[in-house]
């Protein structure tokens, strides 16, 4: 099977325009067939803020209703992955942009309201991403770009954590191709103390990944990643990558396993 590489950034890098160009570069040198999926939160957070919409987020997943999931769209699909295509483009990569929606290539269902009421937020399964486009794409050359936006099916765009598009992507295509993904972010790994860039951990297993989070090493954004991560181990993912977004090429990194 031929070697899949897919990577996910998240906001603190697309926030930057200097670290994206970076980024950009980096991503462009990379060889073989790759995937870019990318979120940016914490641009959309400040975009609401400007329009008179406060950002609400439980358990580091949005509250999205209406008026959001509208500024999320135009923030999403439209400007961060417009740019980051035509940044692509400028680096002879031939990008194509997609939601969800796009070739209904991701169709999530809207999260069924428990204690918390999400609004527009999609869940996902594997079953909700068609594998056999993305490898169609990645078979004439193109390069995916995937958003943070899904749809229903029925009309309805839905906002979906780009963390969990990453692994439901890797999953679906891992039975077409050796998958590798990478979480790249701010940071060198996953870190004993997170505000010690020199402390990443080289290797982390299911057991380990318990012992950090109860010692409260493992926080916040980590264990959502983490969980999806490990998800994607167990249903046939090769390998799963944490680092820093410009030091892509280098071996400071935090590998995941199931043992
Ligand atoms: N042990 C840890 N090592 C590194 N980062 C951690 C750790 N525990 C918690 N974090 C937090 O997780 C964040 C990454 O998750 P998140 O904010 O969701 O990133 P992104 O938006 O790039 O997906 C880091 O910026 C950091 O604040
Ligand atoms: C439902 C939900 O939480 N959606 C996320 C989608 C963007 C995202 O995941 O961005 P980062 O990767 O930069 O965090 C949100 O709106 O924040």
């Amino acid at each position: 099977m031929k070697k899949l590489r897919i990577i996910k950034i998240g906001g603190g890098i697309i926030d930057d325009e200097l670290s994206l160009h970076q980024f950009l570069q980096l991503f462009a040198r990379i060889d073989g067939l790759k995937i870019l999926v990318h979120g940016g939160g914490k641009g959309a957070s400040e975009m609401l803020r400007s329009l008179g919409i406060a950002p609400q987020l439980v358990n580091g997943r949005r509250i999205t209703d209406a008026a959001t999931l509208d500024v999320v769209t135009m923030f999403y699909a439209g400007k961060t992955n417009k740019a980051i295509v035509a940044g692509l483009q400028q680096n002879r990569v031939n990008a194509l942009g997609l939601s969800g929606a796009d070739g209904n290539v991701i169709r999530a269902v809207k999260r069924p309201v428990r204690e918390v009421d999400y609004g527009f937020v999609g869940d996902l399964r594997p079953a909700s991403v068609d594998g056999a486009l993305l490898g169609a794409l990645l078979g004439l050359g193109l390069t995916p770009v995937i958003c943070a936006i899904t749809h229903d099916g029925h009309g309805q765009l839905l906002n979906t954590n780009a963390d969990t598009i990453a692994a439901t992507v890797a999953v679906a295509l891992s039975s077409q191709f050796t998958v590798e993904l990478h979480y790249c972010f701010e940071k060198n790994g996953v870190l004993l103390d997170v505000n010690d860039d020199d402390s990443v951990i080289a290797r982390i297993n299911l057991t380990s990944y318990v012992e950090l989070k109860e010692a409260g090493i493992i926080t916040e954004g980590m264990i959502p990643k983490l969980d999806n991560s490990f998800d994607a181990l167990s249903q046939g993912v090769n390998k799963v990558i944490i680092g820093h977004a410009l030091k892509i090429n280098e071996p400071l990194k935090t590998v995941l396993c199931l043992n």
